[in-house]
């Protein structure tokens, strides 16, 4: 599918300029779901998505795999703006049967201060999971304040605040098919 993808936006007060393009992420989901396939094709994983900002990898990810296995979904929150809060609220917990005994892949649009995945991971591991395979769009590490797990990163970026394909600037931006990153220059 071709996809429109404006060169410059505007969310809100701030200005956005291109970051990955629709390609580059494509081609990048494509091999993240190749490596999964190596990873677990000979067992029926679960896939726990993180909402809101993992949707539309998450989609594109599993089908790119082309791994069966039931899908499920969790939310936390912990942003306002483009800070971290400090404190990650659950409002959707994992459904115990996806997680106990199973080979769990938990797919994450972001792992930026790592907060969202430290107050989570024990959640998981709450549950008694086979195993875990943590699985992330965009990895900040120059912006992480905390040691997480992390088994596979789609883009290792730098410590700007960027949105589109999922990700969000105050409940805006999700829908866009390529990332945009905060400009500095208006
Ligand atoms: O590593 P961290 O600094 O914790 O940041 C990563 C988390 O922040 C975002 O979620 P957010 O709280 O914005 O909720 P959302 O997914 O609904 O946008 C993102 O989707 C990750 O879950
Ligand atoms: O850079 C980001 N963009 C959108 N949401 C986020 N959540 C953590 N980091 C980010």
């Amino acid at each position: 599918m071709a996809y429109a993808n404006p060169a410059r936006i505007k969310l809100h007060e701030h200005q956005f300029v291109p970051f990955l393009t629709p390609t580059e992420i494509q081609l990048r989901v494509v091999e993240l779901g190749q490596e999964l396939a190596l990873s677990h094709g000979s067992g029926k994983p679960s896939f726990l998505v993180m909402l809101k900002g993992a949707f539309i990898f998450a989609a594109d990810l599993i089908r790119a795999s082309g791994l069966g296995g039931e899908i499920g979904f969790v939310r936390t929150q912990s942003y306002k703006g483009t800070e971290t809060s400090g404190e990650v609220r659950m409002h959707i917990a994992p459904e115990p049967e996806l997680v106990t005994d199973q080979d769990v892949i938990l797919i994450e649009d972001i792992i930026d201060s790592g907060n969202t995945m430290q107050a989570f991971l024990p959640i998981l591991a709450a549950l008694k999971p086979r195993s875990v395979t943590v699985v992330t769009l965009l990895h900040k590490p120059e912006a992480q304040q905390v040691d997480v797990q992390l088994d596979l990163a789609g883009f290792v970026i730098p410590p700007k605040f960027v949105v589109g394909y999922g990700l969000d600037y105050d409940g805006l931006g999700r829908q866009l098919p390529g990332i945009y990153q905060l400009a500095e220059d208006y």
